[in-house]
């Protein structure tokens, strides 16, 4: 055995583990286990009084939706705004993108060569027709001029003859060395859209051809919906943002993980501040919060130091979802701090807080920015996968020949998997066999290229 298979059974033996530990927690049938009921009842339950959480964990494709609905009446009190087209990239477009100008604006050629009126051979005036240029000067019957690719057509024209298909004789008479339709090579005046068409519909994502389209049609400025609003509040004292991970501490993954996620996710990212373990700073910053959500990380479960449920409790916060059946990151949460204004309450647990990110920070941001939910899709499974007993289990995979592939290196506290992953499988409770088709939710830049989602 080579030292990695040793380390990649350790994993798999890690992971077999925290499935048996949820199947021993709870009898058959009973639908939540010890640990989840521990973690989702978290501060609130009573001390010595057992929590029963169970019930308010919601089921997975639950808490997607009731994150939905949540921006969807939200959304609605949205301003759009008006941004240049340079910086409106990733936007959606808040009225339909109408056409300014007729396009073509005047009739073009389409090619280098000769711009002809009548039948051949032509007489080839001494001047030219470039690009840019004003109009030109009107031909007569017999008449040809060279004119340049996109150049302005004289009127009169009756096609354009390519440079590679006319011959001039030893006169400087023109002749065609091909048939010549009439028409031939010239763009119309408004062959693409005619002034006051509607190029493109509301609710359009604004893609680079998009942005092409909208400055071609006479646009400076396009009405959009507004970004989403994020400010990131990274929690926890062990956390260290550089060097090596020393004496207990670690280095802070989600400080520099979420904020371009978040970004790809149609987010304007306001600000991430690292506020330890400080009971009161938590209090204060999402008090004085003016972000439309604010993303916390850590402290959702029911330690010590795991401030978020009782500061939400404090700020008389509605928790809308408290702990998701899904595995991992189920100590997630949401909740409305105010009108408004939404909380995610992501687990500290590095690919738990991506599993809260696909849960409920996706449907809210994709919802509020005005973007469509995509497609869903599935493909079957390479290998089977082990399931937890009654939650939703996601792991990350990559595709290969039209196939999900799991990847290894899926435990909670992990990002080796999905760090090289196309996208996360959607695993019922109980898991999949080999085949089996299974939902796939992309991550956002396997489909849009890094650049896209980005900038
Ligand atoms: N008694 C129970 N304990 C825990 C339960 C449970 O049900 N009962 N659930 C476990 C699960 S599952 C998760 S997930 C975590 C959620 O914990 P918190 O959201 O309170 O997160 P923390 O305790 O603050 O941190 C958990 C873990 O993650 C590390 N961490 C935190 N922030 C970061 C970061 N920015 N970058 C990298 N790593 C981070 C932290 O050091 C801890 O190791 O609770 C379990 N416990
Ligand atoms: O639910 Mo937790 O570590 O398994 O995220």
């Amino acid at each position: 055995m080579t030292a990695q298979d040793a380390e990649q059974l350790d994993v798999d033996v890690e992971e077999a583990l925290a499935v048996a530990n949820d199947r021993g927690g709870r009898g058959p049938g009973e639908p939540g286990s010890a640990r989840e009921a521990s973690s989702t009842g978290g501060p609130h339950a009573q001390p010595g009084k057992k929590p029963d959480d169970a019930h308010q964990a919601t089921p997975w494709p639950e808490a997607r939706a009731i994150a939905e609905r949540a921006a969807r009446g939200m959304a609605r009190g949205r301003t759009p705004t008006s941004v240049s087209v340079d910086n409106a990239l990733g936007l959606v477009l808040a009225a339909p993108l109408t056409a300014l100008t007729d396009l073509p604006s005047f009739d073009t050629s389409a090619m280098d060569g000769w711009a002809v009126a009548g039948p051949g051979p032509w007489v080839v005036r001494e001047d030219g027709v470039l690009a840019g240029h004003a109009e030109p000067a009107r031909l007569t019957d017999g008449e040809a001029v060279r004119i340049a690719t996109g150049a302005r057509i004289p009127p009169d024209t009756t096609s354009v003859l390519r440079s590679e298909h006319g011959r001039t004789d030893d006169k400087g008479r023109l002749h065609p060395t091909r048939d010549l339709a009439h028409g031939q090579d010239i763009r119309p005046r408004g062959q693409e859209c005619r002034r006051g068409d509607q190029l493109l519909p509301l609710g359009t994502l604004i893609t680079p051809a998009a942005l092409g389209l909208a400055a071609a049609a006479g646009y400076d400025t396009v009405s959009v919906i507004p970004r989403p609003r994020v400010e990131v509040l990274v929690l926890g004292d062990e956390l260290l943002t550089e060097g090596l991970p020393r004496e207990g501490l670690i280095r802070d993954a989600l400080g520099p993980m979420l904020p371009s996620w978040l970004r790809a996710l149609g987010a304007d990212v306001i600000a991430v501040r690292r506020l330890g373990d400080k009971a009161d700073a938590l209090y204060q910053a999402v008090k004085k919060s003016s972000a439309d959500l604010i993303v916390t990380t850590g402290g959702t479960a029911a330690g010590p130091v795991d401030h978020v449920h009782p500061t939400l409790r404090r700020i008389g916060a509605e928790l809308l979802v408290n702990g998701v059946k899904v595995r991992p990151g189920h100590p997630m949460l949401l909740a409305r701090t105010k009108e408004n204004q939404y909380l995610v309450g992501l687990p500290g647990n590095p690919l738990a807080a991506v599993s809260g990110l696909f849960t409920l920070t996706e449907p809210l941001l994709r919802t509020l920015a005005g973007r469509a939910a995509p497609e869903p899709y599935a493909l079957p499974l390479r290998e089977t996968v082990h399931g937890h007993p009654y939650d939703t289990r996601l792991i990350p995979v990559t595709l290969r020949a039209d196939r999900a592939v799991p990847l290894h290196y899926n435990g909670p506290a992990m990002l080796r998997g999905i760090a090289t992953a196309d996208a996360l499988a959607v695993v019922p409770p109980g898991g999949a066999r080999q085949g089996q088709e299974l939902e796939l939710l992309d991550l956002p830049w396997a489909t849009a290229g890094i650049q896209v989602c980005f900038t």
